[in-house]
């Protein structure tokens, strides 16, 4: 059975058709994730690739279009001969997504990619569109007979994100993908689980006995989720104004994060029993009431402000946004899971664009022991232990607890245990997406998001979406690009007497 630990077998062969190939995704991500599987001997003997875009462009034009991109966006030295082998394997077809003879051509090209006219084989849609296209492709490659799987030969679909837009579309697109595919032929990516540091959280938490003893409410006093970044909004304005940092973060990225840390041991690394842990931990979130979101969710966008040194720019005043937009670029909520491991333990989590550093972690407070035995001493905190689990760009995890300080009086000095990755493993540098598409050749669909995933995450967020879309915020921009974010995440925590750790 597939399992998200694997031995890096190569893929059966197979054809991989790239739906918005001249796009961006396919330029910065995947053409190097192709190139870095290639280097690794996990593509496919046989392996071909077709791209589909309107742009009019030969063969030729296209290749040196992804030769381009690999100059540019390669992650190690490029190999040039293994480069030219890959390279060699690329065809182009420029046609329009919603045009029948798209289709027809694919068709065509596909059987010869097989051995001749009629022949099947396996084949590896990636939806690299704007979502608006997703269901209108997989229903004219339905339409086509492309989905048809025979024998043992495949048909799948990678589907990019954003997966709906809240949870009656999401719902409506998990159904008009599964009027034609098969759940077991949908791929539904979140880049978050192609990053080492996020698969590590379950070797960190079911590889080691040490800590699961402790991972429950009687030990840990709450868990903060923070991931934050510098960038602001990167020439996608349009598309941002829509979406906002709650869709564009929290019901994916950040959830995936939320369950890793909070699930069950799954009975198994196979793809089933690993998601059906992870929606248990969204079901099991506190549905958020709509009159306690003023109180348990938190919005923000970043005024001007400077960063690195350098002075930034307010988000209403990057291109394409709104001079009065109301589009929120930072997030913070407060979630309760009521399940038997977590009754009390409150998730604190946050995300935002143009904060002071760029840094993603959970951080596990534990309980404070008890002050009784320091009594009568000078003494007055024994402090708590804290594990962070750091995600990116520094990798590690660290575990601080209290120590004596030397010398004749009694002190207590917090001090950490720290592991860096870096000190220990050296691994290429990779987009992430590398696991991800060499998974989706071998049939591993542990790493991706089942519809019921999907719908879980909308459904947490939806009270959220629905109370800020019913109320206009009145004190936009309300923080500083460049610093920790609004002054009301901070006031989040401070009802409960807590504190986000410093970004
Ligand atoms: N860019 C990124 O970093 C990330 C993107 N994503 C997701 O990936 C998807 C693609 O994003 P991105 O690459 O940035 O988008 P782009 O706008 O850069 O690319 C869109 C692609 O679709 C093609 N296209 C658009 N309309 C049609 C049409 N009617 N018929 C045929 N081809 C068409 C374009 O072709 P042409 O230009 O030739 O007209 C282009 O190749 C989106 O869903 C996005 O949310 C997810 C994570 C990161
Ligand atoms: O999906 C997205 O993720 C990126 C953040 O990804 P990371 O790997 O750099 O942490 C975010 O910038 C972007 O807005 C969002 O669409």
């Amino acid at each position: 059975m597939a399992s998200i630990f694997k031995t890096g077998r190569q893929a059966d062969p197979c054809t991989m058709v790239i739906f918005g190939a001249s796009g961006d995704l396919t330029k910065r991500l995947l053409v190097p994730a192709l190139y870095n599987l290639k280097h690794a001997g996990l593509l496919p003997e046989g392996f071909r690739l077709i791209g589909i875009a309107r742009s009019p462009l030969d063969d030729e034009t296209f290749r040196q279009e992804f030769t381009k991109a690999i100059t540019e966006f390669a992650t190690t030295d490029v190999d040039m001969a293994e480069w030219e082998d890959l390279v060699a394997r690329v065809t182009y077809h420029s046609g329009a997504f919603d045009d029948p003879a798209t289709y027809q051509t694919l068709a065509d090209d596909l059987a010869e990619a097989a051995g001749g006219p009629d022949a099947i084989g396996n084949c590896l849609f990636y939806l690299a569109t704007a979502p608006e296209f997703f269901a209108p492709i997989v229903e004219r490659l339905a339409a086509a007979g492309l989905t048809r799987e025979q024998g043992e030969t495949w048909r799948r679909v990678i589907v990019e994100k954003p997966f709906g837009h809240d949870l009656v579309s999401a719902r409506a697109l998990n159904a008009d993908l599964l009027a034609v595919l098969n759940e077991r032929q949908i791929y539904r990516i979140d880049h978050y689980l192609g990053k080492e540091t996020v698969q590590n959280i379950m070797v960190f938490r079911f590889a080691n006995g040490i800590f699961e003893p402790l991972w429950n409410r009687d030990h840990i006093d709450h868990v903060q989720i923070t991931v934050a970044e510098t960038v602001g909004v990167e020439g996608r304005g349009s598309f941002y104004e829509q979406t906002g940092a709650l869709r564009d973060m929290v019901p994916n990225h950040l959830f995936q994060l939320l369950s890793f840390i909070a699930m069950e041991a799954p009975t198994s690394f196979a793809a089933d029993a690993l998601r059906s842990e992870k929606v248990k931990v969204l079901d099991s979130v506190r549905p958020i009431d709509p009159a306690s979101v003023p109180m348990d969710a938190v919005r923000g966008q970043y005024g001007a402000g400077v960063l690195a040194e350098k002075p930034v720019w307010a988000y209403r005043a990057e291109p394409r946004i709104a001079a009065d937009s109301v589009t929120e670029t930072y997030a913070a909520l407060k979630l309760n899971i009521d399940n038997w491991r977590w009754a009390g333990v409150p998730f604190y989590m946050r995300t935002g664009k143009r904060l002071r550093r760029r840094m993603s972690e959970i951080a596990i407070q534990f309980k404070r022991a008890p002050i009784a035995v320091f009594r009568d001493t000078p003494v007055e905190d024994v402090g708590s232990n804290l594990l962070v689990l750091r995600i990116q760009p520094d990798e590690g995890v660290s575990l601080q607890f209290g120590a004596k300080i030397p010398g004749t009086a009694l002190d207590i000095g917090n001090v950490k245990m720290n592991f860096q990755y870096q000190d220990y493993f050296q691994s290429a540098p990779s987009t992430g997406y590398e696991t991800l598409i060499y998974d989706a050749m071998i049939g591993d669909a542990t790493l991706f998001q089942r519809a019921d995933n999907v719908e879980a995450g909308w459904r947490v967020v939806q009270p959220v979406l629905d109370v800020w879309a019913s109320r206009r915020p009145r004190d936009f921009p309300n923080y500083e690009a460049g610093t920790q974010g609004p002054r009301q995440a901070d006031e989040l925590l401070a009802r409960d007497g807590r504190v986000w750790r410093k970004i």
